[in-house]
């Protein structure tokens, strides 16, 4: 067999880090050779080609600056990242950059399309919404696909001349009622017990509606998204920021 790539996960004791962890362990041309979570020594990463972070939001920065000034290559899904962080990130990695980082806010290629889908969809409805499902223990809000789907269906919109989110009449609302705005689309986040991580994107026009839904079951759904992106991450230097740019989409 050649020689296996190694694999060192950040979060290993979370609910995705132990999925991950599992996934490189049965996959034969990968090895896992460090597994830590909080108060674990980085150090056992310097044997690793690939770290993958899904930690925490307030954690993730510092684990990624450590991994580019190590040399190591990272695949990122923890949460929270936007315009100023990414745009951190890309200073750490310089004009010419040695290692890739991969930041992707779902793994999930079904989630991936149904981003694309809200994205190409946009600009022939008069209106855009977006709700997203988590499970209770999620710490942010709205979550990251949300933003990005958002930010997605903003660029489409502006770039048709239109407005992010369509008409809108409230002139009185309870705080939170017509959702947080993300680049101009209103995003409303659902926490219930029983649910993993769903997301409908809702697009309305005259007489009819447009209704993206999304649903992850269980967190095996973003394992194949992980694994191709530790595969490939070596080849891609420098910040990329989704899966969609490792799928051949055409
Ligand atoms: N991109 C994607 O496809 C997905 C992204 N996520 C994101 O991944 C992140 C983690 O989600 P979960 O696994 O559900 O959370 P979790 O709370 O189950 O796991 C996080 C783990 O990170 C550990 N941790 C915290 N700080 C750390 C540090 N400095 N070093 C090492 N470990 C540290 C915690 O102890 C915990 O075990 C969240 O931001 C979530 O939104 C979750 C699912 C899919
Ligand atoms: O915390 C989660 O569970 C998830 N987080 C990511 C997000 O915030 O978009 C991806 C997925 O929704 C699951």
């Amino acid at each position: 067999m050649s020689e296996q790539l190694t694999v060192g996960v950040l979060g290993a004791r979370g609910r995705m880090g132990s999925t991950v962890c599992a996934a490189v362990e049965a996959a034969p041309d990968l090895a896992l050779v460090a597994a830590l979570d909080v108060g674990d020594d980085r150090d056992a990463l310097a044997a690793a080609d690939v770290v993958v972070d899904f930690t925490t939001p307030d954690a993730v920065l510092d684990n990624v600056r450590w991994c580019v000034e190590a040399g190591r290559h990272v695949v990122v899904g923890t949460t929270g990242f936007d315009d100023q962080r990414l745009a951190t990130v890309r200073g750490w990695l310089g004009d010419a950059p040695k290692v890739g980082v991969l930041v992707a806010p779902n793994f999930g290629v079904a989630a991936v399309l149904m981003m694309m889908f809200a994205a190409r969809a946009a600009r022939f409805f008069d209106s855009v919404e977006i709700v997203e499902l988590h499970h209770p223990n999620k710490v942010d809000a709205p979550s990251g696909t949300a933003r990005r789907t958002a930010e997605l269906v903003a660029q489409a919109r502006t770039a048709a001349g239109l407005a992010p989110g369509g008409p809108d009449a409230t002139a009185t609302a309870l705080d939170g009622a017509r959702g947080a705005r993300v680049a101009g689309v209103p995003v409303h986040a659902v926490r219930l017990a029983g649910l993993v991580a769903h997301q409908e994107v809702l697009l309305g026009g005259a007489g009819e509606t447009l209704t993206l839904r999304h649903d992850s079951y269980d967190r095996t759904s973003f394992m194949p998204g992980v694994l191709l992106a530790v595969r490939r991450i070596a080849d891609r230097p420098g910040l990329t920021v989704g899966l969609e740019h490792l799928l051949d989409l055409d």
